[in-house]
């Protein structure tokens, strides 16, 4: 594809002289930086310029075979980086121009990941947890990925449409990403009691089988629930427990970090209540989040994670799969923001002032980046109905904490 002299690269820019015939040639120009970055890393044509995308797994000689399995590489010093161990004695880095983001670069071995990838499918897509499938059809309760793998033929009815409900309108697919108001702990109860409308069975959604419905799996749910039409929790519906392998996971990764060193020589604005970092070691805990599914064509638009009552404390995001393209800017879309190579395995934190509530989003899944220890697995032949699904797909455990240790919700 990056090759002018390929068939790829040719079709491409075909395609990209007959769409682009008749736009407006100021039309970038409207753009903010941020929404220009998504543009140029979605561009199929002319093919996104890697060298300004960091990629720490260049670095790394266990991951070369990776790094060649797909035709996308970055930099490691695309983006100025501080590489530092961590208490548990990997390499992590941390970002100057940006306080609280930290990269964990292969932190999950390849054994890990594929327990991950089965654990999303296999026992988390499921009830009692929430799927954007959950919105439209009437899911086997054996979830998706089990009523496929035993028959995927099978027939899943739409739910039917009760005439007497508040609906708003929202999509099954991609997530909708709407304005809503930052949650904290003085709006907290009057964002709780705001009613959460039931979101709307289509009239024109056809029954569907289990094969057609599996590429259409986008996310399921972790802990508090979340209701996306709304983007406010439902506390009413109570939580269910952030599994342990994830929260542990999640624990290990924070409390590896050496906060004090990250954020003791800067003085950002942490709110009301000062800085909170001094107690992550001991009172981060993990009490929501989301598994994202996409489809190598999928994105997910910029957008701030702030329905969470704690607007500083991290928030752990796991990759696996096919890389993709993370971009994170600043509190507006007015800030350039950083392109990062994610690849399966690595671990992103996200937290204090600067960059929790910093804009984020992922323009593009990288095709061809599935690594080699995703292809079939020598002594596990069940893999490859796992690697078969892989092969077109990048899954993120988006993990938060809603919640302060100390805040004691009254409902
Ligand atoms: O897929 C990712 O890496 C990021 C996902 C994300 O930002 C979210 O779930 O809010
Ligand atoms: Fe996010």
């Amino acid at each position: 594809m990056n090759d002018p002299s390929s068939q790829a690269y040719k079709k491409a820019r075909r395609q990209y002289l007959k769409t682009t015939r008749n736009r407006d040639p100021n039309i970038d120009k409207a753009w903010t930086p941020f929404r220009a970055a998504e543009k140029h890393f979605k561009a199929r044509f002319p093919p996104p310029d890697f060298a300004k995308v960091l990629d720490l797994a260049t670095l790394d000689a266990s991951r070369a075979p990776e790094v060649a399995a797909g035709i996308w590489a970055g930099k490691s010093d695309a983006v100025e980086t501080r590489a530092f161990v961590t208490k548990s004695g990997i390499k992590g880095y941390a970002f100057p121009s940006m306080p609280g983001l930290i990269l964990l670069p292969g932190l999950l071995s390849p054994e890990k990941q594929r327990e991950l990838i089965r654990w999303s499918l296999v026992e988390h897509s499921r009830q009692p947890n929430e799927t954007n499938l959950d919105i439209h059809y009437r899911l086997p309760s054996e979830g998706i990925w089990n009523a496929y793998v035993r028959d995927g033929s099978a027939i899943v009815h739409p739910r039917p449409i009760e005439a007497d409900t508040e609906y708003i309108k929202q999509n099954p697919g991609p997530r909708k990403l709407i304005d809503n108001i930052p949650a904290d702990t003085t709006n907290f109860e009057c964002l709780s009691n705001v009613s959460k409308p039931l979101a709307p069975p289509s009239s024109t959604i056809q029954p569907a089988t289990c094969s057609d419905l599996l590429p259409r799996l986008r996310w399921a749910n972790i802990g508090w629930f979340y209701h996306w039409g709304t983007k406010q929790y439902d506390f009413s519906k109570g939580k269910i427990p952030v599994h342990d392998t994830i929260r542990k996971i999640c624990k290990d990764a924070v409390q590896s970090v050496d906060w004090k060193e990250i954020f003791s020589s800067t003085n950002f604005d942490w709110g009301p209540n000062g800085p909170d970092w001094m107690d992550w070691q001991e009172n981060y805990e993990p009490d929501a989040g989301i598994v994202n599914f996409y489809q190598t064509n999928d994105t997910l638009m910029a957008h701030v994670d702030r329905s969470e009552i704690c607007a500083t404390s991290p928030l752990v995001s796991i990759s696996l799969g096919h890389a993709a393209v993370f971009l994170i800017g600043g509190l507006t879309r007015e800030t350039e923001p950083i392109p990062i190579l994610l690849r399966s395995g690595d671990v992103v934190i996200m937290s204090g002032p600067a960059c929790r509530r910093a804009y984020h989003g992922v323009p593009r899944i990288l095709e061809n980046t599935l690594p080699p220890h995703m292809a079939d697995v020598v002594d596990d032949p069940e893999w490859s109905t796992y690697k078969n699904y892989m092969d077109s797909t990048r899954i993120n455990i988006n993990v938060r904490q809603v919640f302060p240790k100390d805040f004691d919700p009254v409902f």
